[in-house]
């Protein structure tokens, strides 16, 4: 896939694992991608999350409904289950392994890559990450580890020194804000509780597209 095609699937990254939903994993997902979310990622983490064998049946029942929405199926910092599936790519943090090592090892997957400034930045692309996630711009309660909130300074600072990859700024991400992640020159956004605990996780997709294409207009 080119720049120019993964950055409109950049739009809605949704992200989700079991913890993040009370209700059924899947339909919310099928609500999500009927209402516009761009590309799922499967991150099953924190206190309580699926091990083992549900962790795998979950994510294939996931990753089916993506194949039904031909939409991108990533999984979150898990090499072996990205393998195992043949998922489309793979989300990696700082300090989830030598970035380098982790590209060579999945040839031809996308490779995401959580980034907080200039050099972290840098360093992910020069060893072949294809997008980058920047955050926490706003608060957030689904993360508690997270580094500083960041607001759009890390975004506008990347684009202001030629960084040019695809970009989704994540933390605190509703359709009220989004649009200023847009105009501060991302691609899109990555939300968890915006979607995953909405009631009508459809329209939360479909109000957040709206969102982001509007910051786009103005950038
Ligand atoms: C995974 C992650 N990385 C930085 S903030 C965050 C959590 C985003 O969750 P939410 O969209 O609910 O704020
Ligand atoms: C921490 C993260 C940052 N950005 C993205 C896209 N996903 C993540 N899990
Ligand atoms: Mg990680």
């Amino acid at each position: 896939m080119n720049q120019y095609m993964l950055k409109e699937k950049m739009k809605v990254y949704f992200i989700m694992g079991s913890t993040n939903c009370s209700t059924d994993a899947e339909e919310v997902l099928e609500k999500a991608l009927k209402g516009g979310a761009t590309l799922f990622q499967f991150r099953e983490k924190g206190t309580g999350c699926l091990e083992g064998g549900s962790r795998t049946e979950l994510a294939m029942a996931l990753q089916k409904v993506c194949r039904r929405y031909n939409v991108p199926f990533i999984i979150n910092d898990d090499i072996q289950l990205m393998k195992h599936l043949d998922a489309d790519g793979l989300h990696v943090g700082q300090e989830d392994g030598d970035l380098a090592e982790i590209r060579k090892a999945i040839p031809g997957k996308l490779l995401g890559v959580s980034v907080h400034n200039l050099k972290e930045a840098r360093h992910a692309l020069e060893v072949g990450a294809d997008y980058l996630g920047v955050g926490p711009i706003y608060p957030t309660g689904t993360k508690t580890d997270t580094r500083p909130v960041m607001g759009y300074s890390v975004i506008r600072e990347l684009r202001e020194n030629g960084i040019d990859a695809p970009i989704v700024g994540i933390g605190g991400i509703s359709a009220s804000n989004a649009s200023g992640v847009t105009q501060a020159g991302a691609d899109g956004v990555a939300v968890i509780t915006a979607i995953s605990s909405h009631q009508e996780p459809d329209e939360a997709a479909y109000e957040l597209l709206k969102s982001v294409e509007k910051g786009k207009e103005s950038n």
